[in-house]
């Protein structure tokens, strides 16, 4: 009970925040659209008092009467034609305005959730997903909810009319009642579907996406994947299909019940009146009024129906809007801002981190120091949490267990926004921003003081793409990027842009580089970090994470920390692990190996 009170009130503050939101998008246009609602509801009941006049005038032989009914008549009638087509009109206007604000708002609640929980679980996933669908049922809610109120006002005053004809008439009021409540019933029903498809129509979007999408559709013709993968799709949705199908069916058939019971009880009515007519205690205008309103009755009672439908519709959206803000509410941290350089470092005590949904912990009892001024490279097999770990750092995750301390406070206390504006980073999965060079690079120190066309030309230098971007038509103002008739960039070359991207925040606390070189060659790799080690070596504050599988780079780290199965088995430098003949040891003398020569190449070098 209490829990629906919440609900509802609940859903009340979110159909205030969308009056609101439609209010403030365009006031004029809400006043407007609501006289023309007030102005239907008004024209109903002239049409249906003019009618009943005409044809008791015609009986009396009143020839004013008549002239002021037919007057009355195609007033009520023009009334209700133009303002019904300029209201509709009006409403999709002003609700596709209001679709943009409430998009705006649902992304910004979904990107400044501090972690990326809700971006990985399935659940919650979906619900995104049928609110994505829904955001156009809500941006036309409150004027669907204020349509249902002109309209039962409007079925009000008809039954008033009637009941002048007989108080018996009045009982017509009930008759409304079962296209609404079965209306409401199919509503639930479709609305159960709506949920139930949503874990299909995420998978059937996301497999037609691999085979459109030019990042991936390359290796899906070359494998020859794309008809498994169409036909999988196409499962998914066929699933999907059927159940709104079936929903569909069941839901007709609680809607046609309801009608059944409308058009009975009218059909009673009608009878009732003309018994009344006969009988002499009813006029001939009281009939005409009794089918006039009768029939009108029903389109009153449809609209009533579908304007409810819509709201219901919304309300499935407004229920995954209520939980966003809720989470988004709950997520939030508001905790001290970040310190501005590093004194003790990062320490990390018996941490662990299970995936959302996971069986198993990803992470277990984690116990780790990043002091400043240090780069720690994290290796070890695949899977074996490096990236996991490089997420907790970051706050892209929060541990399960255990603690996490940035220069001895606790990173649940560091507010989310600050830590990220102090971390950098450079992924193997990077982002290719389609913008110019300058811009692409920038965009990694947004608002930055220190994004200057020197630190841009800095950090790109580093990242050694300075050379092929001064050799682009327009160099670093080069628009990049074929999708804007740009410059395409080869993977190397659009991996040390991200590089850079990262380069640009040169007082991040934290730099998390977490294969950053996979498109490069080893030599690239190689020369690029020696020379990030050497400029880096002065700097007394700042941690760089690296994640690398390829030793000759690993070995510059000042500590390296090796994962097994989400535990750390060694850490230690590059000496003292080699000295020790473990897991480290093999990893690396195995890759040596292989990248020895053979005696006979040797001998053939000399
Ligand atoms: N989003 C996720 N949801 C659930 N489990 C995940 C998720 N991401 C990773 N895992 C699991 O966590 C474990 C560690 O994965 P992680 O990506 O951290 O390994 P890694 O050492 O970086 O591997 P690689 O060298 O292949 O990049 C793996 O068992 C993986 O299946």
């Amino acid at each position: 009970m209490t829990t629906d009170t919440g609900h509802l009130a609940g859903r009340g503050a979110v159909l205030r925040h969308l009056m609101r939101l439609t209010w403030r998008t365009d006031r004029a246009m809400t006043v407007l659209l609501a006289v023309l609602m007030l102005s239907q509801t008004a024209a109903v009941a002239l049409t249906g008092l003019s009618q009943r006049w005409l044809v008791d005038s015609v009986g009396l032989d009143a020839f004013a009467g008549l002239v002021a009914a037919v007057a009355a008549g195609a007033v009520g009638y023009a009334l209700t034609a133009a303002c019904g087509r300029i209201q509709a009109n009006l409403l999709v206007d002003l609700s596709d305005r209001v679709d943009v604000k409430i998009n705006e708002e649902v992304l910004t609640a979904i990107a400044t959730i501090p972690t990326v929980d809700h971006l990985e679980t399935p659940e919650h996933l979906n619900r995104l997903g049928v609110l994505r669908r829904g955001t156009r049922a809500l941006s036309g809610s409150a004027w669907r909810l204020a349509e249902a109120g002109a309209t039962v006002a409007s079925v009000a005053i008809s039954v008033w009319l009637l009941m002048d004809v007989s108080p018996l008439m009045g009982l017509l009021a009930l008759l409304t009642l079962p296209p609404l409540w079965t209306g409401r019933r199919a509503q639930a029903v479709l609305r159960a579907a709506r949920d139930a498809c949503a874990e299909h129509l995420r998978l059937e979007r996301a497999l037609h996406k691999l085979c459109v999408d030019a990042g991936t559709s390359q290796e899906v013709r070359i494998t020859g994947a794309g008809p498994v993968l169409d036909e999988e799709a196409d499962r998914a949705w066929t699933a999907s299909v059927r159940t709104v199908y079936r929903a569909d069916l069941v839901a007709s058939c609680w809607r046609l019940a309801g009608w059944v019971c409308f058009t009975a009880s009218y059909l009673g009515a009608l009878a009732l009146v003309l018994h009344l007519v006969l009988a002499g205690s009813a006029t001939l205008g009281d009939l005409m009024l009794v089918l006039s309103l009768g029939s009108r009755l029903r389109s009153q009672v449809r609209i009533t129906v579908d304007s409810l439908g819509k709201v219901s519709e919304a309300g499935q959206a407004v229920k995954h809007y209520l939980w966003l803000r809720t989470y988004s509410r709950e997520s939030a941290r508001h905790g001290a801002p970040a310190p501005d350089t590093l004194t003790d470092g990062i320490r990390l005590e018996k941490v662990s981190f299970t995936y959302p949904g996971a069986a198993g912990p990803a992470l277990r009892d984690i116990d780790l120091t990043l002091r400043p001024g240090t780069t720690v490279a994290l290796v070890g097999d695949n899977g074996a949490g490096k990236s996991t770990l490089v997420n907790l750092l970051t706050g892209m995750h929060e541990p399960t267990e255990g603690s996490m301390t940035v220069d001895g406070v606790s990173s649940a206390g560091i507010a989310p926004e600050s830590w990220r504006d102090r971390c950098s980073g450079a992924f193997q999965d990077f982002v290719a921003f389609e913008l110019p060079v300058r811009e692409s690079v920038a965009i990694g120190a947004p608002g930055d003081v220190t994004s200057s066309p020197d630190t841009v030309a800095d950090a790109l230098r580093r990242a050694g793409a300075d050379h092929f971007v001064a050799a682009l038509p327009d160099g670093g103002e080069t628009q990049l990027g074929r999708v804007h008739g740009g410059v395409e960039l080869s993977r190397g070359q659009w991996q040390r842009i991200a590089l850079a991207r990262a380069f640009v925040r040169r007082d991040a606390a934290l730099m998390v580089l977490d294969e950053p070189t996979a498109a490069l060659d080893p030599q690239a790799e190689h020369d690029l970090y020696e020379r990030f080690t050497d400029e880096t070596e002065g700097r007394s504050d700042g941690i760089t994470v690296l994640v690398t599988h390829r030793f000759s780079t690993v070995h510059m780290a000042n500590h390296i920390v090796v994962l097994d199965e989400g535990r750390i088995i060694e850490q230690g430098s590059h000496d003292t692990l080699m000295a020790r003949r473990g897991r480290y040891w093999k990893l690396y003398t195995t890759q040596a190996r292989g990248y020895a020569l053979p005696d006979s190449d040797r001998t053939g070098e000399r």
